[in-house]
């Protein structure tokens, strides 16, 4: 079972290890059906990383459980399926009153009561805070097990501003901001998102799988 203190210390050593190394452009499948995930994930990782995502959209049921238990079983599935490595990405989006739900649920939750709702379902409470989790998950093939990349923004669930179209953007106010995700210029929240904190610990793990020829 990986654990996070496991993915702390793999990291640590790994952003030693990786500074040094050169990879040759490699190429990679993102099982999703989200295109905006699609497109920020290609977006962050070309900056200086000679990976080629391609994309597959599998159909696969995401169990209930930890954003960690959810990731893991989505990225174990999609190996199996595809019958090669591949990375997966899980976001959640946790009300601090909630302590941390809708969490890996939040897709349900805004298909259900959209922006609005979301906002309703905090009146009353003394803390608007909230944090967006970005869990990526690896599988170097069908039967090995994923190993998780998490990042996290800490942020403020607000009315509705901005363009909505990417989920949540427009209610989710980054801590030290003045504006929403979806406010922001592309560029800019994917230099402080979830997203891009997590991806910035997968390019340093890829980069070591590339210099020891394991990826
Ligand atoms: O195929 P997958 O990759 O699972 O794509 P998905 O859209 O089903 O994504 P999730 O299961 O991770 O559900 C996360 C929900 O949060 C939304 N979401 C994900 N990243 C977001 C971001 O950066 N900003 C706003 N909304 C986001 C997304 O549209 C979903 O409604
Ligand atoms: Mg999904």
């Amino acid at each position: 079972m990986v654990t996070f203190a496991t993915i702390r210390m793999a990291s640590k050593h790994l952003s030693r290890t990786a500074s040094s190394v050169t990879m040759a452009t490699k190429r990679l499948t993102f099982v999703t059906g989200n295109h905006n995930k699609l497109k920020e994930t290609k977006h962050i990782l070309s900056q200086g990383t000679p990976i080629e995502l391609d994309s597959q959209d599998l159909d696969i049921p995401e169990l209930q459980g930890t954003t960690q238990e959810v990731a893991i079983a989505k990225c174990r599935r999609a190996a199996e399926l595809l019958g090669k490595p591949c990375i997966t990405e899980d976001t959640a989006l946790c009300f601090v009153a909630y302590h941390g739900l809708p969490g890996p649920y939040i897709k349900h939750f805004m298909k259900t009561l959209g922006h609005e709702g979301l906002n309703n379902m905090l009146a009353g409470f003394p803390t608007k805070d909230a944090y967006a989790l970005c869990t990526f998950a690896y599988s170097a093939g069908p039967g090995t097990e994923p190993i998780l990349f998490e990042g996290r923004t800490d942020g403020t669930i607000v009315p509705a501003r901005g363009p909505g179209d990417f989920g949540w953007d427009p209610i989710f106010q980054p801590k030290g901001f003045d504006q929403t995700y979806a406010e922001m210029s592309k560029e800019q929240k994917n230099v402080i998102s979830h997203r891009y904190h997590a991806l910035v610990k997968l390019r340093v793990y890829l980069a070591t799988l590339n210099a020891e020829n394991n990826f």
